[in-house]
């Protein structure tokens, strides 16, 4: 586990110093992979680096498991330092993909029948079992983004930190990108950590999240969690939109926002719900997405019957996160 307590840290500047980071607190778990998200000089950059130990904070400490890092220097530091890699998007061009991988283990003094044998379950993890001997030229924006983050991984350390991973790489290749870190967690048991302007990437990929703003952690948890907290920045950013003129809502009931995650409850809760309480429910806005591969729905319900409310605790009851009614613009008429 990482943990980021009260984390600041200024660079200088010709006028007033830049503060990148104000006291940032964050936990990383091991095992998750986590997204760091937020617009321009945001600070993403400074506390991806901070917590791989290539930055020290001005102020605060980042912890490896409990042990406090900002004491280390010399060979801990290093060895603290070696269990954390950074995905760098530049290859040596003159090198082939396999040369490229095999790079950080050949510093490292591994002997060759290791350093192959890593090298090839690499290229197997990126998709790129075939490319060893090609030269970085001869691949694709995506390809070579996946070499670069398959030499982070030579090593074997224990969390792979990736900052921007599909900067500059098509929209078509960056879900081929993204699942490669994916499979880094899956099946190399690393923990990741990614950062992006892109809080999309976070929808897509991860399943803790932090939102930074100037500096300043805005929100942070699980990405499901956060789903059903009103007034989420990051729920808001990444659910269905569920914009509706005021005057659609007065034809019903009650009209309601609702979050449904995972198969069950997205496939069966308002079938069931309508059955039960003799309801009809009209989907007014919103739609479905994915979160990885958990779907979540948000729609704006239209509810007619008289049981209408206790159809809306009943599914509240079974995880559906609900808004608070705008109630029966067609009671307030009557
Ligand atoms: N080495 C540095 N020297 C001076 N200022 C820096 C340095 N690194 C970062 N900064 C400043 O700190 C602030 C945060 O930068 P950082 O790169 O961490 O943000 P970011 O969220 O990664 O931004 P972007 O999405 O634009 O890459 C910015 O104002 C930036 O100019």
């Amino acid at each position: 586990m990482i943990t980021v307590e009260n984390v600041s840290k200024s660079f200088p500047s010709t006028h007033s110093p830049v503060v990148a980071l104000r006291e940032v607190n964050l936990v990383v778990n091991a095992g998750s992979l986590f997204g760091i998200v937020g617009p321009k000089e945001a600070g993403k950059t400074t506390l991806a680096r901070c917590v791989a130990l290539r930055e020290r904070p001005d102020r605060g400490t980042v912890r490896y498991d409990g042990m406090d890092t900002s004491r280390l220097a010399g060979r801990k530091l290093w060895g603290a330092q070696r269990q954390v890699a950074m995905m760098e998007p530049t290859l040596r061009p003159e090198r082939t993909v396999a040369g490229n991988i095999a790079a950080p283990l050949e510093r490292m003094g591994v002997e060759a029948d290791r350093r192959r044998s890593r090298v090839g379950t690499l290229l197997d993890v990126i998709g790129l079992s075939r490319s060893g001997a090609r030269l970085p030229s001869e691949l694709s924006p995506g390809q070579q983004r996946r070499v670069a983050i398959a030499r982070a991984l030579a090593t074997e350390p224990s969390v792979l930190l990736a900052d921007d991973p599909v900067d500059g790489v098509s929209s078509e290749e960056s879900g081929a990108v993204l699942s490669v870190l994916d499979r880094a967690r899956s099946e190399l048991g690393a923990t990741v950590i990614v950062t992006s302007r892109d809080a999309d990437i976070a929808r897509r990929l991860c399943d803790e999240v932090a939102l930074l703003d100037r500096g300043t952690v805005v929100e942070s948890g699980t990405l499901l969690s956060l789903l059903g907290k009103p007034g989420s920045p990051i729920a808001e950013a990444l659910l269905p939109r569920v914009d509706t003129p005021r005057a659609l809502l007065s034809s019903y009931d009650r009209a309601v926002d609702v979050i449904l995650v995972g198969f069950a409850a997205v496939g069966a809760l308002l079938p069931e719900a309508s059955a039960r309480f003799d309801v009809d429910f009209t989907t007014i806005g919103g739609g479905l997405t994915r979160f990885g591969d958990t779907p979540v729905a948000r729609f704006r319900l239209g509810v007619e019957g008289q049981r209408a409310d206790a159809a809306l605790a009943w599914m509240a009851e079974r995880g559906a996160h609900l808004s608070t009614p705008m109630f029966g613009l067609r009671d307030v008429a009557a």
